[in-house]
């Protein structure tokens, strides 16, 4: 089995991105937090708020083994957080694994994430300036575990289609 798994700050392109890589490759695509909203039949937002984010790191986490562990060829898109809880992020290295971080500048997740935050309970109540002083303190919390990833493309200023076209680079 081989498994493609994208990584990257909330907005950097993770679930865009693996539907576009997986209609070209026509290897099908799991979204970590679409997956996990189906078991618990609950909104990630709901989890949060009932049960609190450390219950929601624990379900990420055997959410993650269980798609790594299954038979199938995939494409795997992370939620934003999950290199940085459990081992999660030693997950990515390895074998059969082939994991690829979405960089992306503060700019970039701030234009992207500043109309479209109301879906993800990190910044869902922030103000423009708390936000963006948030983006860049969290990204430099996280940039380790997202280091942690053998491939890295910089997705700043480019489309979809370029972005696509570089990890179908690195998995030729
Ligand atoms: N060049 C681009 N590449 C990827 N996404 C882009 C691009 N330009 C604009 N976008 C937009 O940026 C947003 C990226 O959000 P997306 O949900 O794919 O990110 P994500 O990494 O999966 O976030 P999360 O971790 O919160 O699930 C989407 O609204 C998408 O349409
Ligand atoms: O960056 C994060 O910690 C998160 C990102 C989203 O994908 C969701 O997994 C959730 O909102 C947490
Ligand atoms: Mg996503």
């Amino acid at each position: 089995m081989k498994k493609i798994v994208l990584l990257g700050y909330m907005g950097c392109g993770k679930s865009t991105i693996a539907q576009n890589l997986s209609k070209i490759t026509n290897i099908p695509f799991l979204d970590l937090d679409k997956c996990i909203e189906e078991r618990a039949n609950l909104s990630i937002n709901e989890i949060f708020e009932r049960h609190g984010e450390v219950y929601f790191r624990k379900l990420e986490h055997e959410m993650f083994v269980e798609l790594l562990q299954s038979s199938e060829n995939n494409i795997i898109g992370l939620g934003g957080g999950t290199p940085c809880y459990a081992n999660n992020h030693e997950l990515l290295k390895g074998e059969g694994v082939t994991s690829i971080y979405l960089k992306a500048s503060i700019d970039t997740l701030y234009n992207r994430l500043v109309h479209n935050k109301s879906k993800r309970p990190l910044i869902a109540n922030m103000n423009e300036e708390e936000m963006k002083e948030f983006i860049a303190k969290h990204l430099f919390d996280r940039s380790f575990y997202y280091n942690q990833a053998k491939h890295k493309v910089s997705v700043d200023n480019k489309s979809v289609e370029e972005t696509v076209q570089d990890i179908l680079e690195i998995l030729a």
